[in-house]
């Protein structure tokens, strides 16, 4: 169990200082809980040789002095123990999101969300409750049994060795229930993982759902999912729920062979009643201690499933970070792009790209144009590292892009993806996402650029009107053109439209690419589309298919070659004339 244990050193060696006066309070709160007995015992005894006033007060005196400083020292046992297993948590909860926040796409793409964000709260919480209360309570089971033990003995050798005969097997009843909760709370942990992600995937994909009018059948499904979880929790539950009365039942038993060997001892004048009354007292002390054995275990058996499930997320190397051959001083990017000899795969799969050579030499334009599937996204993907090229076959300003640190080489690219997101937050500050100290100037003639300013002022609230959740509901091709002002905003060397204008119709589009035009005067724009009319003004056009660039050249060049582009570009000026006509 230690062994799981490990991932949690580095942070308890940041806190040993609150760890050790963690320990030091308990030890010292035991060390003055054990006095209790002795004190009762004095006054027992006492009240058989002549009890007076002063020899009461005295005794009450101890008692209330003993109160008072156990009173202090649990206080700071709690307070310094429990803090500690915050702190650590804050930092674990920080050290879990950065590296979540480091990984690839692909990552997401392999890790579901809902199990992700289980990891991060039920898990994390376990992990909490074992550092803290789990490792409060058993540290105080064993200082007390450690120092009531000597003065146990010293009433009575062989009282002491009969009361503790039953917790070595209350030790090994504990043992056995310990490892099936381990294991049916590690089921039970993965369950609330699939629910968790099952939740998700249909809050996000809400809109589908009720299209497809399978909210009943999701129900349904939902419904399965969660009765499993129930039942494999009252599974843990029926086997807590014998863990309990054992352990209770074993104490007992120590109690009633206490009384009746320590009675017979009083009886022969071994021991007087006022010391069998203080082991009675140190019996009852040791009660709830032993009994919170069997929750500490569980709190451990818990924790150590949940680190590991943490420690995976935690130890997962993000597959794209600057490597070796990363040059601290290189960048900025000026914008030359070239792909040597690319051929590219994701994982083990088959080549989604093979043998391209492209050369777009800063400062000018490329549009890639092709059937659906044929790679195009995975090409300007390798731009901005979002999956990496073997070494050598993605150069940017000549020099292989490995060489660029990350944040330096991502710094000089604005990218505009498929699919565009929209955080829950103000228009502004989704334009701004990237330059947090753009002002409402900048980003006012940024979504100019992207043809959205009129749109957006005319919102009552204007730029800081709520996006998504806490606000309005931006159409595709408003989102689209709030995300090309976002990219235009960075101000950046290249600049990556991902079918970034499929959304919006051809007017619009022809508006923005003006603006864009202008704008992009001497840097270098990468543009994917599917329709002619984004791409014709390019300075190369190349056309993809199968992974292949099957043709390369500029509008005019191509139309010239009668292949595969000359024929959507007739395709697609039919269907104009007949959008016209009709
Ligand atoms: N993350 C990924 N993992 C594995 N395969 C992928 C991944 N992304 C894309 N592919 C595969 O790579 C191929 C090219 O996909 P890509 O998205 O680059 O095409 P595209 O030309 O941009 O298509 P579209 O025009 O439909 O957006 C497809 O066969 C796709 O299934």
């Amino acid at each position: 169990m230690f062994d799981r244990l490990r991932p949690l050193a580095p942070y308890l060696k940041r806190y040993w200082p609150s760890l050790a006066w963690g320990s030091v309070s308990t030890i010292l709160y035991n060390v003055i809980k054990v006095m209790i007995p002795l004190v009762i015992g004095h006054a027992i005894d006492d009240m058989q040789h002549g009890l007076t006033e002063s020899k009461v007060m005295h005794h009450g005196l101890r008692l209330l002095g003993i109160a008072v400083l156990s009173a202090v020292f649990l206080y700071t046992t709690r307070q310094v123990t429990i803090g500690a297993s915050r702190e650590i948590e804050f930092d674990l909860r920080n050290d879990l999101f950065a590296n979540l926040e480091r990984q690839p796409a692909s990552f997401y793409h392999t890790h579901r969300t809902g199990d992700i964000m289980a990891r991060t709260t039920n898990d994390l919480s376990a992990v909490r409750q074992l550092l803290g209360p789990a490792i409060m309570y058993s540290a105080n089971t064993i200082v007390f049994t450690v120092a009531a033990l000597p003065f146990m003995y010293r009433i009575s050798p062989r009282l002491t060795f009969i009361a503790f005969v039953p917790l070595p097997m209350a030790s090994v009843i504990v043992q056995v229930f310990g490892n099936r909760i381990h294991r049916r709370f590690e089921r039970i942990q993965a369950m609330f993982s699939d629910i968790s992600a099952k939740a998700q995937e249909n809050f996000a994909g809400a809109r589908l759902i009720r299209a497809f009018a399978q909210e009943e059948a999701e129900i349904e499904k939902f419904e399965i999912a969660n009765r499993e979880y129930i039942g494999r929790s009252l599974h843990l539950v029926r086997l807590m729920a014998m863990l309990w009365p054992t352990l209770e039942f074993m104490l007992g038993i120590s109690l009633m062979i206490t009384l009746l060997v320590g009675g017979h001892e009083v009886v022969s004048h071994q021991i007087s009643v006022g010391q069998f009354t203080s082991f009675n007292v140190y019996m009852v002390q040791l009660t709830f201690p032993m009994i919170a054995v069997g929750w500490v275990v569980n709190l451990f058996q818990r924790g150590t499933a949940s680190i590991v499930r943490i420690d995976e997320l935690l130890k997962q190397v993000p597959a794209i970070q600057d490597g070796p051959e990363a040059v601290a001083s290189a960048g900025p990017v000026k914008g030359g792009i070239e792909f040597r000899g690319l051929t590219f795969a994701y994982g083990d799969g088959p080549d989604v790209l093979k043998d391209v050579d492209l050369t777009v030499p800063a400062g000018t334009s490329l549009a890639v144009v092709g059937p659906t599937g044929s790679g195009k996204s995975t090409l300007v993907g390798l731009i901005a590292r979002l999956h990496d090229a073997k070494p050598g076959m993605v150069l940017i300003d000549d020099a292989p892009i490995r060489e660029y640190p990350l944040a330096t080489l991502r710094e000089g690219i604005g990218f505009v993806p498929q699919e565009t997101f929209l955080f829950s937050t103000t228009i502004h500050q989704n334009i701004a996402f990237g330059v947090p100290d753009a002002t409402v100037e900048q980003v006012k003639v940024a979504a100019g650029i992207a043809h959205i300013r009129t749109e957006i002022e005319e919102f009552p609230k204007g730029f800081e009107t709520m996006v998504g959740e806490r606000g309005v509901t931006l159409s595709g091709g408003q989102k689209q053109r709030t995300s090309i002002a976002r990219a235009v905003l960075r101000d950046p060397s290249i600049l990556i439209l991902d079918d970034a204008l499929a959304s919006v119709d051809t007017y619009t589009e022809e508006q923005i690419l003006g603006g864009l035009r202008h704008v992009m005067q001497g840097r270098t724009t990468v543009l994917i589309s599917h329709r002619i009319s984004t791409a014709r003004n390019a300075d190369q056009i190349a056309v993809l298919d199968a992974g292949r660039v099957v043709e390369l050249g500029t509008h005019d060049q191509l139309l010239a070659m009668n292949g595969p582009y000359a024929e959507l570009f007739e395709k697609q000026r039919l269907e104009e004339e007949l959008a016209v006509t009709r």
